[in-house]
């Protein structure tokens, strides 16, 4: 017997939108296809002809906890998740404390199996740490990083000599490593020669169009020498989109798949320097807030494959704490719960395809992180039945007061979004008619590549001792 029938809905399948039903029994989608035949059923949804379109995954999130809990935590965060339409996130390393041992793992592990309603994976913290990052991998961490290059929330950023030596220990370790690009030098130098400038767009100045650049490049170059797989995270410059096309196209000229892949924000898309003076201090994140040659550089990026994925970079701060003197602001925006509404808006406006909109939020992000051998990121046969419902018409202003992250406000109040009708994760409705719907716990932990039983294990030291 089907768990859940959804009919009269439309999918995006074969390349073209098509009326579908869709059966998913234990979690999983089982069949697709038309007039279905069901004896009985234990739900039965009636799309009403609204789409159903993989749920979003959202590759870069700080939900906060431990440590920060006033500003999120994983029920909050996840649930913000949840009726944004993304049932997959993975967590930051920049908590209290930070993601660097084996300690901090376990202790972030066992509150977000304990909170989420979304699946959840956990990056690892890169700091002086190298020696942990073997085990950081072990435990199951999704990647390494973000590592900060520049400072950003948490004062994690690390020099170039301890960046390089991370790198070099992550790729005998054959992890993926996630980078926050920005270049620190460049930013102190000219921290110290705009002394005097109190304007709001300071911070875009501080950290200019250049200190991106400079950091993608040499991150790239290492990339390139040491021949591991990163990411790049939150590029928002027509620099970075550069360079990233030009990698891409010369490693596919030589019929070879590069090997990284980028990110960008919804508010590196959608926000710009024109929207410092009515965000202020709210408008404060890194990278900065860009002018309109960067935009309409990330906006081509989507479009034609430079740019892998979106992500949210959801850095909730409270109220009080942003609506301070630019210079004293923290730095981040919430966004996990907007993501897939404004993506789905912008397809709305033309701003790109649907097709592609899926693939930036879904299946690129689960190829990228390994997720695809969870069987996530696709509405397809055998995959995990992470799904949302959406009527395409239903574009609405964006309203704080209807979101759920602690951080209470938005810097994308009064622009349109297409929320989720119905979000499902595994199959369990955890989004629906305007409310959530889920225990908290039921998330589950998508263990990264590098996890092992204990038997592997076993094996494997022998190996290395052999070696030796
Ligand atoms: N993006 C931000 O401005 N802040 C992030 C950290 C980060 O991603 O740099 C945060 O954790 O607050
Ligand atoms: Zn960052
Ligand atoms: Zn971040």
């Amino acid at each position: 017997m089907p768990d859940i029938l959804i009919k009269n809905t439309r999918i995006y399948y074969n390349n073209s939108l098509q009326p579908a039903e869709i059966i998913i029994e234990d979690g999983k989608v089982t069949k697709i296809g038309k007039d279905l035949r069901v004896s009985s059923s234990d739900t039965i949804i009636d799309a009403g002809g609204a789409l159903t379109l993989p749920a979003g995954i959202d590759v870069h999130v700080h939900f906060r906890e431990p440590g920060m809990t006033l500003k999120e935590d994983w029920y909050t965060g996840s649930c913000a998740a949840a009726a944004g339409g993304i049932t997959t996130v993975i967590d930051q390393p920049n908590t209290v404390p930070p993601t660097t041992d084996r300690r901090a793992f376990e202790q972030k592990f066992k509150l977000a199996r304990k909170k989420s309603i979304v699946d959840f994976g956990i990056n690892g913290g890169v700091t002086g740490n190298i020696e942990n990052l073997k085990e950081l991998w072990k435990l199951g961490i999704t990647a390494f990083g973000e590592i900060f290059m520049a400072e950003s929330t948490g004062g994690l950023n690390i020099n170039e000599e301890t960046f390089e030596e991370a790198l070099a220990e992550i790729k005998r370790l054959g992890a993926p490593a996630t980078i926050h690009a920005e270049d620190e030098k460049m930013r102190l130098e000219l921290e110290e020669l705009l002394k005097g400038d109190t304007s709001y767009e300071y911070h875009s100045r501080v950290r200019p169009n250049a200190c991106e650049a400079i950091a993608v490049q040499r991150a790239l170059e290492l990339v390139s020498r040491l021949k591991i797989r990163a990411h790049i995270c939150h590029i928002s410059t027509l620099e970075a989109t550069g360079m990233v096309r030009k990698e891409k196209y010369l490693a596919r000229r030589e019929n070879k798949e590069p090997l990284f892949t980028c990110e960008v924000t919804p508010h590196h898309l959608f926000l710009s320097t024109r929207d410092w003076e009515r965000l202020r201090s709210f408008g404060k994140m890194n990278p900065p807030l860009r002018g309109s040659h960067s935009i309409k550089a990330l906006v081509n990026g989507i479009n034609d494959g430079t740019i892998d994925m979106v992500a949210s970079d959801h850095a909730p701060h409270l109220e009080s704490e942003k609506d301070v003197d630019i210079k004293v602001a923290p730095s981040g925006v919430p966004g996990v719960e907007t993501l897939m509404p404004l993506m789905l808006a912008a397809v709305r406006k033309n701003i790109l395809p649907l097709s592609r909109m899926i693939l930036l939020t879904s299946w690129n992000p689960a190829k990228a992180f390994g997720l695809d051998r969870k069987f996530k990121g696709r509405l397809d046969v055998g995959f995990d039945a992470d799904l949302i419902i959406v009527n395409p018409r239903e574009l609405r202003p964006i309203k704080a007061e209807f979101l759920h992250s602690k951080a209470g406000w938005t810097p994308f109040e009064g622009m349109e979004g297409i929320f989720p009708e119905y979000t499902l994760s595994r199959g369990e409705i955890i989004w629906s008619e305007e409310s959530i719907n889920a225990k908290p716990g039921r998330g589950n932990f998508l263990e990264g590549r590098g996890k092992r039983s204990e038997e592997d294990e076993e094996d494997l030291d022998q190996a290395d001792e052999s070696q030796e």
